[in-house]
């Protein structure tokens, strides 16, 4: 998130001016690539061989064919965990990551609601509502690979030759896959990332989240380390279900990079929902007990050990990083990050003219719709001549925690940064529904407005259904609505969302002189 603010908020009139010119010398270039492959120069096996058919190589693919472009990929076997010789098309989103994950939320969520629904004069019989674990895993795999095919589908009708096996780098235009060469004039890395463990002893008994979607039962007893999205989200789940669940994160508070308020909110509110909160702590050890659960040695606020034990699970949920060992980027002559992640320009482009790359593998943001934007760009640049930045620019996102938290713009932090003096409007309230059902959960909005311009820099949500509000205030904030603006908005009544077009009164004034 806050690579993505700088990467292209604001850009100065110099920046704008060497994007423009830049822009031109590629146009020129590819315009020479397409006529030196189109005519006497070399001849190719395609004009785009990508490499990942996940959410940035599926986008990038299908679009440049769609613009005339001849396109192959190739994508590693279909599982439901990934490793280095398994994959899927579809890719993380949606084997691995945001589909099967929403569809546990959803399956957990139903807890919640069972007994809310009492508040509300509903009487469940006893036993009425249990739940089959297996059952729910079947309904899920079964919807995966129903995807798994439809976007092969999509592929096939979008005219792209799907080549399935490892797809390697061999140099500037040629690809391998399981020992076939290809020939392209341009070769697209698409190959997304795998979840990073931490190096402690006992890793190997740890679960990732790979295998926390395909547990064979819920865990009684879990604890979860690191508190970005993956962590709070998994804990979520895992409690609706019913567990004991620690977290256990090096912070004083969870989801780094989110707005200070927002933490802070969301932390009580995890407690609330029935979290026990590891702050400021770091795993020392994992171990397995005689009766085979698992202990847990964490290092507290004070540098005291103590021991989480009888855990049927310890999730490590402390980041991913780029699939790019063995890649053959290096060799090809690619440069490459210190975590491994493929170094582009704001075209998505490679310091080799003919590999880009896009999505999680170039780590700027970490999202299915920013990978999809990313692979657009690509496909313009490539197939339409039409050199192409991804826009950056308030990039929502959405934490499928209980509750919720939806973000886009500025944090307040970053905000005071950039524009200096602001005026910060909050309102935190027990929502409708929870003045009756039972459930402690408040929910927390906030606008961050630069005093100056009046703009809205800036909102957050941490509570039910933030994602599907904040989807459309991200238009407004994209396009520079100001907070009068907003105000003039009539709200929908009676909603949570209505409260983002009623907040009158500055609750703090934010100066930079101050
Ligand atoms: C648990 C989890 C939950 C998530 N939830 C969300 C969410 O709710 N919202 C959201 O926006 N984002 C979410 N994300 C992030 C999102 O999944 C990624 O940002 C997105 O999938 C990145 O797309 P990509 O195309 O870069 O890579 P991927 O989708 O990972 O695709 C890369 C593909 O390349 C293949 N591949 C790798 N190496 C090779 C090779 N050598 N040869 C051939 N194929 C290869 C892989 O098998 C894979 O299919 C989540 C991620 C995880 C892990
Ligand atoms: N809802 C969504 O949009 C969604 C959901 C899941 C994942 N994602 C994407 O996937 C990415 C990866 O998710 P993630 O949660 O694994 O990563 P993350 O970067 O969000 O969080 C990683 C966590 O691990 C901790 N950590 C890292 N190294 C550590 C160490 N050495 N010791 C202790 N703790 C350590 C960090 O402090 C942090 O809490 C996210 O950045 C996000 O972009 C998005």
């Amino acid at each position: 998130m806050n690579v993505a603010m700088n990467l292209a908020q604001g850009l100065p009139r110099h920046c704008l001016k060497a994007v423009r010119t830049r822009s031109a010398r590629l146009q020129r270039g590819l315009c020479t690539r397409v006529s030196a492959s189109a005519g006497a120069g070399e001849q190719y096996d395609f004009d785009l061989f990508t490499i990942g058919a996940g959410s940035g190589g599926v986008r990038g693919s299908r679009f440049a064919s769609s613009y005339g472009a001849k396109v192959a990929v190739c994508e590693l076997p279909f599982d439901y965990i990934s490793s280095d010789t398994k994959g899927g098309v579809g890719g993380t989103c949606v084997l691995r990551g945001c589909v099967p994950k929403k569809l546990m939320v959803y399956a957990a969520e139903y807890a919640d609601d069972f007994k809310a629904s009492q508040g509300f004069g509903w009487t469940l019989p006893a036993g009425a509502a249990t739940h089959s674990w297996t059952g729910f895993i079947e309904a899920k795999r079964k919807e995966l690979q129903r995807l798994n095919g439809a976007y092969k589908n999509t592929l096939k009708n979008a005219k792209v030759e799907l080549v399935e096996g490892r797809g390697r780098v061999v140099d500037a235009h040629t690809v391998e896959v399981d020992g076939k060469r290809y020939r392209a004039k341009n070769i697209l890395i698409a190959v997304g990332g795998k979840p990073h463990k931490l190096d402690i002893p006992g890793a190997e008994l740890c679960i990732t989240s790979d295998e926390a979607l395909e547990l064979p039962e819920c865990p009684k007893k879990v604890a979860v380390l690191g508190s970005g999205y993956i962590a709070v989200e998994f804990a979520g789940i895992f409690s609706r279900f019913g567990a004991e669940v620690h977290t256990v994160y090096r912070q004083p508070l969870p989801l780094r990079g989110f707005d200070g308020e927002v933490r802070k909110f969301a932390a009580e509110q995890y407690a609330a929902a029935g979290l026990h909160l590891h702050h400021s702590s770091n795993p020392v050890s994992v171990s397995k007990q005689a009766n085979g659960k698992l202990s847990l040695v964490v290092k507290g606020p004070d540098g005291a050990t103590s021991t989480l034990t009888d855990l049927d699970q310890v999730m490590m949920a402390t980041g991913r990083v780029p699939k790019t060992s063995g890649l053959g980027l290096e060799e090809a002559g690619v440069k490459m990050g210190s975590k491994g992640q493929v170094v582009v320009d704001e075209y998505c482009r490679t310091n080799v003219p003919s590999i880009w790359a896009v999505g999680d593998v170039i780590d700027r943001i970490q999202l299915t719709p920013v990978a999809l934007m990313e692979g657009m760009a690509v496909a313009k640049s490539v197939a339409l001549n039409t050199p192409t930045v991804p826009d950056y620019t308030a990039v929502p996102s959405a934490v499928f925690s209980n509750p919720e938290i939806a973000t886009v713009g500025y944090s307040e932090e970053q905000a005071a940064e950039k524009f200096g003096d602001l005026d910060i409007y909050t309102t935190s309230f027990k929502p409708m529904r929870n003045t009756v059902s039972g459930s402690p959960l408040r929910t927390f909005m906030k606008v961050v407005v630069d005093a100056a311009s009046q703009k809205v820099v800036g909102m957050h949500m941490v509570g039910a259904e933030a994602a599907e509000i904040m989807q459309g205030f991200a238009v407004a904030v994209k396009v520079g609505v100001t907070k009068q603006q907003l105000d003039s908005v009539v709200g929908i009544h009676p909603s949570a969302a209505e409260e983002f077009v009623t907040m009158r009164t500055v609750s703090r004034q934010v100066r930079k002189s101050a």
